[in-house]
């Protein structure tokens, strides 16, 4: 029997405790392939420039890191630093053979062409999944490094249970880096795919018919809770911090929940997934740097 108005919670989809799992067998894989081969899986985090928020984020990846016994080196330059000097740096770490992941931290500084770097990182060291081989891979269904934050939605939306073969699924925002990825990620995993952008015409109703939303427009509240269909599954990738200091997401969490059957929460949902995943991207390119797979 389908009961209509209901003021239940929806479940929640834990990214924090997901990840803290994740990150647990990570690390024992880790520690084992390190003793097998006599080397630790390694990672190059670059950051250039001073932006507070990519200093953050970029201190907890390499926390990750150290936790699960992935070696993290890190550049740290100014930001002022001229794209041949980064495109030289990119090359030493293609070539350097304790690095298995690299990732430049986004954005760059605007004298400096984003794609031009991605293009230049090894395909088998782009642990961001950003790199148009790597993008090229998972369109033709043969992924091999994927993008983080996609990938964690789909190890999340795995912890749920439900099967995504025909489900109507609406991603909102288009993005290189979330929407584009997750788009070929659920078409990949057989369901029904819609990617709404700035230029959709009634974003309400998608939102409204959606078996499964993913929200990676980064605008604030731009999902509100009265759209969501009874017993969707909500995935929020937005994280916008607000006046009081705390985060909140793409999604009007207070109401959607009360209509969801699973939603995740911002802080603690997508987030920590996406690093979840970079450490597990960085000990697959590991794996195959070693001829171990
Ligand atoms: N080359 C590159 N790769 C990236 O993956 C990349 C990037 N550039 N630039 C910036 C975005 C953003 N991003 C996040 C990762 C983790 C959290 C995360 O752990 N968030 C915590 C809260 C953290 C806090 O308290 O600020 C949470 O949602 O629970 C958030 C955002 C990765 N990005």
């Amino acid at each position: 029997m389908r009961i209509l108005m209901s003021t239940s919670n929806a479940n929640i989809l834990d990214g924090k405790a997901l990840s803290d799992r994740m990150r647990g067998e990570l690390g024992e894989e880790a520690s084992l392939l390190t003793k097998k081969h006599g080397r630790a899986p390694g990672l190059a985090v670059i950051i250039v420039g001073n932006d507070p928020a990519s200093h953050v984020y970029v201190k907890n990846k390499k926390l990750g890191c150290e936790k699960a016994g992935i070696r993290s080196f890190s550049h740290e330059l100014p930001a002022d630093t001229t794209q041949q000097h980064l495109l030289g740096l990119i090359s030493e770490l293609n070539h350097d053979p304790k690095v298995d992941g690299i990732l430049v931290q986004l954005p760059v500084p605007a004298h400096i062409n984003p794609e031009t770097i991605i293009e230049a990182i090894d395909p088998g060291k782009d642990v961001d999944g950003f790199h148009p081989y790597n993008v090229g891979r998972l369109a033709a269904r043969q992924p091999a490094l994927r993008s983080c934050t996609p990938y964690g939605c789909m190890k999340l939306l795995a912890e749920t249970g439900i099967d995504l073969h025909g489900k109507e699924c609406v991603i909102v925002g288009a993005s290189n880096i979330v929407g584009r990825p997750m788009a070929l990620e659920l078409l990949l995993a057989g369901a029904t795919v819609t990617v709404c952008h700035r230029f959709t015409r009634n974003l309400q109703q998608h939102i409204e018919r959606a078996e499964i939303i993913i929200a990676a427009a980064g605008k604030r509240g731009l999902i509100k809770g009265e759209w969501i269909r009874e017993g969707a599954i909500v995935v929020d990738v937005g994280i916008h911090r607000i006046e009081d200091g705390s985060l909140t997401g793409d999604v009007e969490f207070a109401t959607a929940s009360k209509r969801a059957g699973w939603i995740t929460p911002v802080p603690g949902g997508v987030g920590p997934m996406t690093i979840t995943m970079l450490l597990a991207n960085t000990i697959q390119a590991f794996k195959a740097h070693l001829g171990d797979e």
